[in-house]
Order: structure tokens, then C-alpha cells, then sequence
């Protein structure tokens, strides 16, 4: 196929703009708003999962068999899923299915793409044919015009490279639009994966690995249709490992300097550079060797393209040269097959390129289906995203990308399932102000280690509008208990209640939306200092007045207006620029801002000096006012004055009480308060 010549499909040594991650900043924009979601709801029926305890829980998020439950349902919730066991296996993350309604939109371009490669061919065709006119007339056995002739020619070799470039813009036109949904909808898909996706991968290779997907398979679309069963064959049997080892090599090599780079503070107090250099050395070592692996395979491609080339021009000047003498062909038609075979020589090779990117991009694909394969997205989270997303008749166009209309995925099925089985969330904030949250006979262990049972049996009642710290040895699970109320993960067994719901009945963003964490080491993003503290709201318009009015109450607004830029000022990556007491104000002013009624102060103050845990802990004081908080601190002094301590130990509470209630019962409290004062003295 003439249309396969060198000029349409560029070798794989051209290069073509890569997405990296750095492009992608974290939308802050403050200017989309949401409405909330309809207080009316109405009960239904339901067939869903059963939980593994005996309680009947009134629940969408919980594995195991089918069995009826109550729940209930919004207005605007769409149609339940009514799948018999409502198990549903892990779509491929990328599928031809998806890739194909993606490429089908551009009709108009793909019809001009199949006209100039149709032209284009033609001209590629008719090439040699003229030429070797042009050389017989130019050698005299042949009587025609020649200006006519060249005429001709000129045409030729004008419009082929005129269509080619036609070609090629629209396709590349057609893939970086295909590539730009794509990349969108695994950037989602990777926003609702369960939280233990995020303990097992280190998931900037992925997303590289994802970003780099090549977008020189643009050129060969038109032809994917046509030959779509050579390709399965091709693919089958072809170098596929050697691309897929090649793209592992070079996401471990990035995920190792991404890690370096992240930790370089670390790095340079353990003087790990070396040890680093060397952990560093091996990757690169690793992406060399199957680098040279790979040039070998593609080496062989261009070896076997030559010789091929080589054996027919020596059996075309052999074969010809005497049909020639003996007076049967023309000396042009011989000249005609010489150029024909030079055509089909850039033919092949732009074949065998394209197969070469089509390999790439098929491991490529291969990869991220298998990060993907096995593992569960957060349904819950992802159902309320789905809601909101579809809740916005008219998306933004960045949020356009995400939403891929007509084709039905299979947990988008799933989506509507949940959809139908969780409760109306608008009422959250409402219960969770004026109801106690309740962990009652909580079971947990980590997904990624089952076997170790970290929580056993655990109760705890933070009552409404009150204080209660959770002290205890480390590692005894007290930071797992937060990550259970804020719904990273769910209990094994067991539930969370808010004013007697289970919290598994609402949906996970406005669970999200009840609650604020305020850790030892806040995150912020590299934006603004204003921009950080609207991302309290990060769906709402939030106002420079609200922004400044979280600021004071948080103790941050002298040290924010002193900054060179005021509130705008960048805060560096992770908020770099900024002291650990500065950052911390700012946290907390996000937190202020966000207003919801539980709060949890995970070691807030633990990494400050006097000074600033000073200032920190007066904008706790007004952080916490009303609201259902809970406190973790190693120093018992902080937390002397919650309104109830629990001390946490083998997994369960196992004194609850006030501090001279717990002193006076002179247990393991007692017991941890004499050791610190014993250090303290
Ligand atoms: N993501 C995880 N996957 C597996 N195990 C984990 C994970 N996070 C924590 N653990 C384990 O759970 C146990 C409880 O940890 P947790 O962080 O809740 O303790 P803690 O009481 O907060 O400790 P500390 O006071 O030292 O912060 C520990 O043994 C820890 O190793």
C-alpha cells in the first residue's frame, strides 16, 4: 500500500510533544459552583450487597452476597442497577470500545483524511509511471511533449507532499484529541481508586507511563480499519514484551528521581545521595538495556526491509536489462519499476514504523489495563463525582474531557447503582451537627495486610459538639481510626454512625464535605496563599472577604499581608516557601473556611515551637468551637482539657473518661502520664 510511504509516517526517531505531568496543575479554580443535591428523597426496595456482620445496616458500600435492604433513593437519582449480585468485573481501564467512540466523533476529519490518503496514494502510484515516460521522452525512443509531461510530473510531486501534510494534520488533529480524553478519563479513574491503590503504586510512573503514550499512531488510523486483522495477528507475535519492559524500565527510572527529588531534604540529612545515585544508576542501567534491546528489534526491521529492497532492485537490473537487449520492454517501464520499488521501499519502512509505534502503544495500553486490572475504584466517591458532573447541564470545557457520552462503560453501570442506594446527602452536615458520631465494634485491618487485625472490636462515642482526645501507645491505630472516620478506608466489620446513620449510606464527597482533618504536616498546593485557603471550598466561588475573614480567625492574616505579594503570593511546592507554623495557619484557616461540623487535629501542633504552637493553638481554639472534634496529641498536656480522653490500646478503647477521672484510676493513662513527666522533669 503506496500510502504507507515514508513522508506520511514519520520514523520513530521524530519527536512528538509528550504530556508530562508537571503540565497538570491541581484545579483550583474557585469559580465553578454546585448546587446541592435536593433534600427530597424517596424510599425504596432495594437488592444490595450484604454485610459480613449480622447487623442490618442500611448501606450501598458493603461486599458480599445479595440480600434486601432498605434505603433509600434521590428524585433526580437515576434507574437502579438491577444485577442479580451486583459483583461487577474491573473494566479494562482502555478499550478499543472506548477508543473507538472517541475516534468515531471526528467524522468530518476522518473523511478528509480518507480522501487524502487516497489522493496521496494516487500521486505516490502515478509517480514512477510519469517518471518513466519522462525518461524515455528525455532519451528520445519516446515522442510526447515534454513540457506537457513535466507538466504532469510537477503536479505529481507538488500535491503528494501538499496531501500528505493534509493527511498527517488531521490525523495527529484527530489522535491528540482522542489522547487528550484519554488521559482525562484515567486521571479520573485514578482519583476514585480505593485509597489502598494509592498504598501499592507509586503512581506518578503510572500516570508517565500514561502521559506517554506515543501519538505517532495518528498517522496509521486510516489504515487501522483496513488491516485490523493483520494488526491482531502482528501484535500477537510481535515485540510487545520488549516495548512493555522498555516502558516498566523508564517508569521506575522516573518514579525513582520523582521519590529522590521529593525527599531531598531526607536525602541530604542522611547524606543518601550516593545511595542514591546508585539505586538511580540501576534504573537507568535497566532502561539502557532494554533500550539496546529494542533498537536491536528495530534494527532487524530495517535490516530485512533493505535486504528485500536490495534483492529486488539487483533481480529488476538483471531481469530487466535483458528483456530490454532482447527488445521486449521499454527502457522507461523499467525505470517505472525502478521507481516503483523505491516507493514501496518508503512504503515498508513507514509500515514497519508504524507497526513499531503501534507495538509502543499497544504495550503502553497493555500497562496501564494491567495497573488497573484487579483493582477497585472508590464507588461511592465515584458515584458523587458522577452526580455532580451530571447535575452541570453545561460542563466547563476542561470537564468536558472527563465525560465520554454514549459509551457505556461497565462502572458507569456500576455508578448507577449507588446512585439509586445512597441516601440523599444534603442532610449530612445537618445530622453530623447535631448528632454524635459513634464508632461501634469496629474490625479493621489494611487491605494490603489482611492478616493483621489492627482494630478489634473498638467502640467510641465523640459526642456532638464536644472535645474527645484519643491517646495511646504508638502504633496502637489511633491515626487508623481518623483515617476510618474520614472514610479512606472502612471497617472489616462493624460501623460508623452519625446520629445512628451509618455513615456507608451517604456518599463519600459529602461525607468529605462533614468533616476536616488538620494534620502535623499539612499539604498545601503550589498555588497562591489565597488560592490554598479557598480550596476549603473548592467547587464555590469563594470571595477575597470570606478568604481574609478564615485568614484572621486563623491567626495568618499579619504574616499573609506581609508577605511580598500579600494574599497572592505563591506558597512553593507543598508549600515549601512557608514555615511549618505558617503552614499550619493556613491549614486551618481552610479548614475555618470549609466549616464542617466534625474536626479531626491529627498531632496538630506536635511539630511546633513554643511560639508558633502558641498562635496555632488559639486558631484551634476557634476552629473547634461547636464542632464534634477529635484530638490526637503524644503529649498529654494538650489534650488535659477535652471534655473526654480514650486510650486506645490493643485496637480497642480501653479507658474512656476525663483526665482526673483516668488519673484517678491509675491505669495505663496514669501509667503514660507519669513516664512524660518523668521525661518532662
Ligand atoms: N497503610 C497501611 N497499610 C498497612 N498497615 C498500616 C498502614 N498504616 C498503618 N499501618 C499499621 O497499622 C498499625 C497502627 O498504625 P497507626 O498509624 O494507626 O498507629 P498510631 O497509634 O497512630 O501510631 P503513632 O502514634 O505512632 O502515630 C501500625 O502497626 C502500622 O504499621
Amino acid at each position: 500500500m503506496a500510502s504507507s510511504s515514508l513522508p506520511l509516517y514519520p520514523p520513530l526517531s521524530v519527536s512528538h510533544p509528550k504530556l508530562s505531568l508537571a503540565s497538570h496543575s491541581i484545579p483550583l479554580s474557585s469559580s465553578t459552583r454546585y448546587s446541592s443535591t435536593p433534600v427530597s428523597s424517596s424510599f425504596s426496595r432495594l437488592r444490595i450487597r450484604k454485610p459480613q456482620t449480622d447487623r442490618t445496616i442500611s448501606s450501598a458500600y458493603i461486599t458480599g452476597p445479595a440480600s434486601d435492604v432498605i434505603t433509600t433513593s434521590t428524585d433526580n437519582d437515576p434507574k437502579v442497577d438491577d444485577s442479580e449480585n451486583g459483583i461487577v468485573e474491573s473494566p479494562v481501564a482502555i478499550s478499543w470500545g472506548l477508543i473507538w467512540n472517541l475516534v468515531s466523533r471526528h467524522k468530518i476529519r476522518l473523511a478528509v483524511s480518507v480522501v487524502t490518503l487516497v489522493g496521496c496514494t494516487t500521486c505516490t502510484l502515478s509517480m514512477p509511471f510519469f517518471s518513466g515516460r519522462f525518461f524515455e521522452v528525455l532519451i528520445g525512443t519516446r515522442k510526447e511533449p515534454l513540457w506537457t509531461l513535466l507538466g504532469k510530473v510537477g503536479i505529481l510531486y507538488t500535491l503528494e507532499p501538499l496531501l500528505t501534510i493534509a493527511f498527517v494534520v488531521n490525523m495527529t488533529s484527530i489522535w491528540e484529541k482522542v489522547m487528550a480524553t484519554l488521559r482525562a478519563q484515567m486521571f479520573r479513574k485514578i482519583l476514585v481508586q480505593k485509597v489502598e491503590f494509592f498504598d501499592r503504586h507509586k503512581v506518578v510512573g503510572t500516570i508517565c507511563v500514561l502521559f506517554a503514550l506515543s501519538p505517532q499512531l495518528a498517522p496509521i488510523l486510516g489504515l487501522l480499519m483496513l488491516t485490523v486483522s493483520i494488526l491482531v495477528a502482528v501484535y500477537k507475535r510481535s515485540t510487545v514484551p520488549v516495548f512493555r519492559a522498555y516502558g516498566m524500565a523508564q517508569a521506575s527510572m522516573s518514579e525513582c528521581a520523582t521519590e529522590t527529588l521529593a525527599a531531598i531534604r531526607t536525602v541530604r540529612s542522611f547524606g543518601g545521595e550516593k545511595h542514591q545515585m546508585s539505586v538511580f544508576g540501576s534504573q537507568v542501567r535497566a532502561y539502557q538495556t532494554s533500550g539496546t534491546k529494542l533498537g536491536k528489534f528495530k534494527s532487524l526491521n530495517e535490516c530485512m526491509t533493505r535486504v528485500a529492497v536490495y534483492v529486488s532492485l539487483m533481480a529488476l537490473y538483471c531481469l530487466g536489462g535483458s528483456k530490454v537487449r532482447a527488445g521486449e520492454l521499454s527502457i522507461g517501464t523499467v525505470a517505472s519499476f525502478i521507481g516503483y520499488t523505491f516507493t514501496l521501499t518508503f512504503a515498508v519502512q513507514g509500515l514497519v514504523n508504524t507497526f513499531g509505534d503501534l507495538r509502543g502503544t499497544l504495550a503502553a495500553i497493555q500497562r496501564i489495563n494491567s495497573t488497573f486490572s484487579g483493582t477497585e475504584i472508590d464507588e461511592s466517591l465515584a458515584y458523587g463525582l458522577e452526580r455532580e458532573i451530571q447535575k452541570n447541564k453545561v460542563l466547563k470545557k476542561n470537564l468536558e474531557l472527563f465525560v465520554v457520552n454514549g459509551y457505556e462503560e461497565k462502572n458507569q453501570s456500576l455508578n448507577m447503582h449507588y446512585m439509586s442506594a445512597l441516601r440523599s446527602a444534603s442532610n449530612i452536615r445537618k445530622l453530623a451537627r447535631s448528632g454524635d458520631i459513634c464508632l461501634e465494634d469496629v474490625y479493621f485491618s489494611y487491605p494490603l495486610r489482611p492478616d493483621v487485625e489492627i482494630l478489634n472490636g473498638l467502640y467510641l462515642k465523640l459526642k456532638c459538639g464536644s472535645i474527645t482526645a484519643l491517646v495511646g501507645p504508638s502504633g496502637s491505630g489511633k491515626s487508623t481510626i481518623v483515617q476510618l472516620l474520614a472514610r479512606f478506608y472502612e471497617p472489616t466489620r462493624g460501623r460508623i454512625t452519625v446520629a445512628g446513620e451509618d455513615v456507608r449510606s451517604f456518599d463519600k464527597r459529602e461525607w468529605a464535605r462533614a468533616i476536616s482533618i488538620v494534620n502535623q504536616e499539612p499539604v498545601l498546593f503550589s498555588v497562591s496563599v489565597g488560592e490554598n485557603i479557598a480550596y476549603g471550598l473548592p467547587d464555590d466561588n469563594v470571595s477575597k472577604d470570606d478568604i481574609i475573614r478564615a485568614a484572621k480567625a486563623a491567626n495568618a492574616h499579619d504574616f499573609i499581608i506581609s508577605l511580598p505579594q500579600g494574599y497572592d503570593t505563591l506558597v512553593g511546592e507543598r508549600g515549601g516557601l512557608l514555615s511549618g507554623g505558617q503552614r499550619q495557619r493556613i491549614a486551618i484557616a481552610r479548614a475555618l473556611l470549609k466549616d464542617a461540623p466534625i474536626l479531626i487535629l491529627d498531632e496538630a501542633t506536635s511539630a511546633l515551637d513554643a511560639v508558633s504552637e502558641r498562635l496555632v493553638q488559639d486558631a484551634l481554639n476557634h476552629l473547634m468551637k461547636g464542632r464534634t472534634t477529635l484530638v490526637i496529641a503524644h503529649r498529654l498536656s494538650t489534650v488535659q482539657n477535652a471534655h473526654q480522653i480514650a486510650l486506645c490500646s490493643n485496637g480497642r478503647i480501653e479507658e474512656l473518661g476525663t483526665h482526673f477521672e483516668l488519673l484517678a484510676k491509675k491505669g495505663q493513662y496514669a501509667l503514660l502520664v507519669g513516664t512524660q513527666r518523668l521525661a518532662f522533669e
